[in-house]
């Protein structure tokens, strides 16, 4: 892929449907949305029912974002995965990377793995607040050693700012933005000394745009209770997790009627997060794709990628390696999910399993590699 002649930028709005709601639902793909102020009372019929059929259509997304884990009824308790039978059949279709791991090393054989890992929810657990999602020690040690024998990208919809202070680890790749800004440079672990640094920000026109829209949103989302917004810098979270579900269609309303007069703005909907970004054609999967370019990773004879992460926005990166027929997505989830991933994990703390796995067949392999020598 020639990322240079290829420029993600979609500049005529008009071509792209709709401008608003990005893939959230298919039956909202013939209304195109007016751009111009927010509802009044001399707001004509026919537009205030567009307007909420997004708004319900926004509701519906984010009720579906989040899937909790089953109730258990009878104990009133919530049941754990080993005793939901819709999660135990749905591992015979998407089965646990822990127990696959000699498959998934199997096929590695003679290969060199990289890895691309997710941050929220896949490194540090989901809890209600975005500033606190604090990635335990244990974990970094696990990254930090996977990187000192596989080339490891830390993909994230957080700005890469945000999710380096968060990962700390200047031995690792960088996409922030759901791929929209990706740092390509490395330390060299004995001097720290940065190698070569390349940026790349597909979406840098976007940024006054993404500004005047943080404003915005901030300013109309200040009076409901719980509501936050966070600045992603080429994108922007508007989390509802810490909002009463009924005043969830208020945060649906007031986007929507911000992003109005920003058609080339979209929403996409992440755990109890809306997350507002550019209509480009550049998600995390183009930006796995891009590092594997950039990196000298692209051969699939040689290499074989393996993507771990919890979110809608991986689904784009599980997409394109099970596309290429090369790699490996790994969803990480405790409710049966539709996914692209050939595997799964339950939560962080198996995400740490699986990293120190690889860690330990590595140093295995190496050690054999040496003994035969
Ligand atoms: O791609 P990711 O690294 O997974 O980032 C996706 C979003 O993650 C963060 O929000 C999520 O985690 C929060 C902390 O656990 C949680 O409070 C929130 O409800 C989740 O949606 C981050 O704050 C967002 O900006 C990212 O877009």
């Amino acid at each position: 892929m020639d990322m240079s002649s290829n420029s993600p930028v979609v500049t005529d709005p008009i071509s792209i449907s709709p401008p608003l709601l990005g893939g959230l639902t298919s039956n909202l793909m013939s209304f195109s949305v007016m751009s111009g102020g927010c509802s009044s009372p001399g707001m004509s019929a026919g537009r205030r029912t567009i307007e909420e059929v997004l708004v319900n259509g926004l509701l519906d997304a984010m009720k579906s974002s989040s899937p909790r884990k089953r109730h258990n009824l009878a104990f009133g308790q919530d049941n754990s995965p080993d005793e939901d039978p819709a999660y135990s059949a749905w591992l015979s279709k998407c089965p646990s990377a822990l127990t696959s791991f000699k498959q998934i090393v199997a096929s590695a054989r003679g290969r060199k793995i990289a890895v691309f890992l997710d941050y929220d929810g896949t490194l540090s657990p989901i809890v209600d607040d975005p500033d606190k999602a604090f990635m335990s020690p244990v974990m970094r040690a696990a990254v930090r050693n996977v990187a000192k024998y596989f080339p490891t990208a830390i993909v994230s919809g957080r700005s890469r700012k945000k999710v380096f202070e968060f990962v700390k680890l200047k031995e690792l790749y960088y996409a922030g933005s759901h791929g929209m800004d990706i740092l390509t440079s490395v330390s060299e672990h004995n001097t720290g000394k940065c190698k070569e640094a390349n940026i790349f920000q597909p979406a840098c026109e976007f940024l006054p745009m993404i500004d005047e829209v943080f404003k915005s949103l901030l300013e109309v989302t200040s009076g409901i209770e719980g509501a936050s917004v966070e600045n992603n810098k080429f994108c922007i979270s508007v989390h509802y997790r810490n909002v009463a579900e009924k005043d969830w269609k208020v945060v649906a309303r007031l986007v929507n009627e911000v992003l109005e007069a920003f058609p080339r703005l979209k929403v996409t909907n992440g755990r109890m997060v809306l997350e507002v970004r550019p209509v480009i054609d550049w998600d995390k999967g183009k930006a796995v794709e891009f590092l594997l370019q950039s990196l000298g990773l692209n051969d699939c004879g040689n290499v074989i990628p393996i993507y771990i992460g919890d979110d809608r926005t991986d689904e784009d990166a599980f997409k394109v390696l099970r596309e290429r027929n090369c790699g490996y997505g790994i969803l990480v989830s405790q409710v049966p999910k539709d996914t692209d991933a050939f595997y799964s994990l339950r939560d962080p703390s198996e995400v740490m399993g699986f990293l120190n796995s690889l860690v330990r067949w590595e140093k295995h392999s190496q050690w054999q590699k040496q003994k035969i020598q």
